[in-house]
């Protein structure tokens, strides 16, 4: 029997940067239906944001000189000369000695470059007494400060969060181009396996949960799925299932069947679909090892091991990167991760990396993540966890004590 060849993790990684591309499709969506959609085409500002110097308090628009040497026990003085309106141009301009009011956000009048707050200074009928000196540029936000205009704001294969939307608002941009939505199927595979609906299971049956876990996942990031269902172990009818659904969408995930027994058909079927083909089959990962992952003209199809708790942990490591590199995201090296200390000592091969999930507890302001034992086929054991800890390849284990990676789960 031909065993598979084991990637690294990161190893694996690399692979799927090198065969993943985005899927080409993109569309011209309304900027508020496009949260975490991912941007297509750069945005350059063509305006300054904001449009004009504002204050950042409420206070009164100096000339910062005018206030030099003020201090409680010897206060200025400057000559109150106006008020500046919210929403509207000032008509009142600063000069040597005077001092306008101006609201937060108000846009700053000619000839001053400072705001005092009215915490600091005392309106006494039109004479302000300044308790406090301000240098040049306090409390006031420059015209273009946020965003310049002419200035590349969003590249291409930039995620749009929340912060993304806003700032994009700010320019008055109502719609932009973004990659459409992907479409993922799912289909598990098993002799075992029968739909969750099924109230009474004949010995030996099994309810499918990772069509449930998996497609679950995959909606979590922003993509359409589709439940292709449960097919047995029968080459010619799992091969015809898998065609039919890859067809229909970008991306085809099967579970089960994708280690190496006789009735492990999911690599064959796979090869089937078209080429390159099979990529990674097999990585050095605690739990997950038999895992499957190819490029059939030109859409990625991942071969998830059957076992409840390796097919999520591997599709939210690799299958997560996948289906962002095929959304169109560039993705940026940014941690990931949060650091909790080990409650327990957790031994490892080296050469192998080891995912242990875990459940996050606050000891003394510092978080702490105790291990849940258990097989990868038990779903319980990522119910009970918070996050994944990942011990690399390089380690012989982790110590109590040590600060180790969290993959945060909740
Ligand atoms: N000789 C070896 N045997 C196995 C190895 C190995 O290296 N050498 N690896 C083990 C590891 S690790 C895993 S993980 C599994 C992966 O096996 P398969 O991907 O071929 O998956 P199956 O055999 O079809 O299923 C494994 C297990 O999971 C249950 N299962 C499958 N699909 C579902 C589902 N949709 N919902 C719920 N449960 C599911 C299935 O009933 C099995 O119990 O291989 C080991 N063997
Ligand atoms: O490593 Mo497998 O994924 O647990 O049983």
């Amino acid at each position: 029997m031909q065993f598979f060849k084991v990637k690294t993790v990161e190893e694996t990684f690399a692979l799927i940067d090198e065969n993943i591309a985005a899927a080409a499709g993109t569309e011209v969506r309304e900027l508020k239906e496009s949260l975490h959609y991912i941007l297509a085409v750069p945005v350059t500002a063509k305006e300054n944001v904001p449009g004009f110097d504002r204050s950042t308090v409420d206070g009164y628009a100096v000339r910062a000189k005018d206030t030099y040497g003020s201090s409680e026990s010897m206060p200025g003085f400057l000559t109150v000369a106006g008020e500046v309106e919210m929403g509207e141009a000032p008509d009142t301009k600063v000069t040597h000695g005077k001092a306008v009011y101006i609201p937060t956000g108000g846009m700053l009048p000619e000839g001053c470059n400072a705001v005092i707050m009215i915490e600091h200074c005392e309106d006494v009928d039109g004479l302000l007494n300044t308790y406090k000196q301000v240098a040049p540029g306090e409390n006031v936000i420059r015209a273009g400060e946020d965003i310049k205009a002419g200035e590349v704001l969003l590249e291409a294969g930039t995620k749009l969060r929340p912060q993304e939307l806003g700032a994009l608002a700010s320019l008055g941009i109502t719609h932009v181009t973004v990659f459409s939505k992907l479409k993922v199927g799912y289909l598990s595979s098993g002799d075992e396996i029968v739909p969750y609906e099924t109230e009474t299971l004949s010995l030996g049956q099994i309810r499918d949960i990772n069509g449930l876990t998996i497609l679950g996942l995959a909606s979590e990031w922003n993509v359409d799925v589709i439940y292709g269902g449960i097919v047995k172990d029968d080459f010619a009818i799992f091969q015809q299932k898998a065609r039919e659904l890859y067809e229909q969408v970008d991306c085809l995930i099967v579970s089960g069947g994708s280690s190496v027994g006789a009735k492990d058909y999911t690599t064959d079927v796979i090869q089937s679909l078209g080429g390159p083909g099979v990529f990674v089959h097999g990585i050095s990962v605690k739990p997950g090892k038999p895992t499957i992952l190819a490029v059939a003209n030109g859409k990625p199809v991942i071969g998830l091991p059957g076992h409840p708790a390796s097919a999520m942990i591997i599709f939210k490591l690799f299958g997560e990167r996948i289906i962002r590199l095929l959304k169109g995201e560039v993705i940026q090296k940014k941690p990931e991760r949060i650091y909790a200390r080990m409650t327990k000592n957790i031994p490892s091969s080296p050469g192998r990396s080891d995912y242990i999930r875990v459940r996050l507890e606050e000891k003394a302001g510092e978080w702490w993540a105790e291990p849940i034992i258990g097989k990868s086929g038990l779903i319980t054991t990522l119910v009970k966890s918070d996050g994944i800890v990942e011990i690399s390849s390089e380690k012989e284990g982790v110590s109590q004590g040590e600060y180790v990676p969290v993959i945060p789960s909740r």
